[in-house]
This record gives structure tokens, sequence and C-alpha cells, in this order.
């Protein structure tokens, strides 16, 4: 099996559970590991057979600025159904990073793994 990774994709938005963080925008960072088979596309040299990692950091980057939502869970959840239903990828691994929310941590976040065939 191969990876198509998209490494600390890089989004703001209104993100948060709290009043005053509904009126400021936040820095989220994505980390995206996305099983594939990348035989086809290095054989005949297109894109079209291939995931396109651009392709998918503009639907992560589109979804996430609209999504309003409170929590990382959430989001993180949303974005692992698009990229399985959207871009007929069997498994992702995604580690979502809100860096500005702890100050005392370089990082905190989810990481999630989810497969097609979970639903
Ligand atoms: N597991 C989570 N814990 C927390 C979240 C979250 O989304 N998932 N969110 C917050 C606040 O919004 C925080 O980021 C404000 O600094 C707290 N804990």
């Amino acid at each position: 099996m191969d990876t198509v990774f998209i490494e600390a994709l890089s989004v703001d938005t209104v993100i948060g559970v709290y009043d005053w963080e509904k009126k400021i925008q936040q820095t989220l960072l994505f980390d995206i590991e996305m099983d594939t088979c990348i035989g086809k596309a290095a054989s005949t040299d297109d894109l079209q057979h291939t995931l396109d990692y651009e392709a998918i950091s503009n639907r992560i980057i589109a979804h996430t600025q609209n999504a309003r939502v409170e929590l990382l869970e959430t989001l993180v959840e949303q974005i692992a159904q698009i990229i399985l239903n959207e871009f007929s990828v069997s498994r992702v691994v995604i580690t979502l990073h809100k860096p500005g929310a702890v100050k005392a941590a370089k990082s905190v976040g989810i990481r999630i793994v989810r497969t097609s065939e979970q639903g």
C-alpha cells in the first residue's frame, strides 16, 4: 500500500466552544495520510490515476472555512467522511491540530483513522 499525504495544511476559521472564540479566526493544521496505490499513475504519468492532493486540500480548506462547529471532533469527522466519499479513498488518517488552544502546549488536537467500510 502507498500513501498520498498532506502535511500541516493551514486553515483559518471560526471554531471553539467558548463565546469569545465565535468572534475570532483561529488557525488549524491538518496532517492527512490516504492509502492508495500509485502504480497506475506512475506507469501512465497521469494525474487522473491518483489522488490529487491539491484538489483534496482545496476541498478541505473550503469546508473548514464554512464549517462553524464548536469541537475539533465534529470537524475532523466531517473531513474524514468527505475524503472517503468524494475521493475514493479506502483508509484515511487525519491529525487535526489547534496550535493556539493551550498556551503551554506546542499543539493539541485529535487523531482519527477511518475506513470506507465504517460507513
Ligand atoms: N477534545 C476537545 N477538547 C477541547 C476542545 C475540542 O474541540 N475538543 N475545544 C476547546 C476549546 O474550544 C478551546 O480550544 C479553547 O481554547 C477546549 N477543549
